[in-house]
């Protein structure tokens, strides 16, 4: 028998939990903080695929000072919306780092397993300083002691969709961040 497919949500009868607006008003502050923090250096921002990708395109633009972008890609939360606790490397840094200022560059840091299992591996790397930098930060989730240094938005414990955010691969182009019905996963 075929597996049955959830039904289609439209993103349009999500609740929207930021505006357009409200998400740009934030990465600008904290382009803004960032840029003051490294005023005089060179950094580079580390994009974890997919999620960070339309967070870090929007937060470089916001940084005055000299940076430059690699992507690593891990997966963990696979097609649906609870992770496995097994964190995977699909994709490596393409730039050395060594000596670099870093910021890891996430979309949104949930049980936190996905950043601690990051930092460690960029750590290896030697960097000179090593940073965290999340559009979203749901601190009730937490399963291991972790913190961004630079947060858009601290959340409740709701699963949230849009600006890069995905549930079964989809809705990462709706362009403001909206709550997922709970009775529709
Ligand atoms: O703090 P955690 O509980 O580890 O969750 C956060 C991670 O989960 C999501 O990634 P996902 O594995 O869904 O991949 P994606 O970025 O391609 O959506 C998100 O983009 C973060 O990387
Ligand atoms: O609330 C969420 N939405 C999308 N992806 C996620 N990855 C962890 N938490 C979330």
């Amino acid at each position: 028998m075929a597996t049955p497919t959830l039904p289609f949500v439209p993103a349009s009868s999500c609740q929207v939990l930021f505006s357009v607006e409200q998400i740009r008003e934030r990465v600008i502050a904290i382009g803004k903080q960032i840029s003051e923090d490294y005023k005089g250096e060179s950094i580079v921002l580390v994009g974890v695929l997919k999620g960070a990708a339309i967070f870090l395109a929007d937060l470089a633009r916001a940084i005055e000072v000299d940076n430059t972008f690699d992507f690593v890609a891990v997966s963990s939360y696979g097609k649906g919306k609870t992770s496995s606790g097994a964190v995977k490397l699909i994709k490596d840094l393409d730039v050395p780092i060594e000596g670099k200022h870093v910021i890891v560059v996430e979309d949104i840091l949930d049980t936190g397993l996905t950043l601690s299992y990051l930092r460690k591996l960029m750590l290896q790397h030697k960097p000179a300083s090593l940073k965290i930098a999340t559009c979203l930060d749901k601190p009730e989730r937490r399963l291991v002691p972790i913190e961004a240094d630079y947060v858009c938005f601290k959340i409740p414990n709701r699963f949230v969709i849009g600006y890069g955010m995905d549930y079964a691969e989809k809705y990462r182009n709706v362009a403001d961040i909206r709550l997922f019905p709970e009775d529709k996963v």
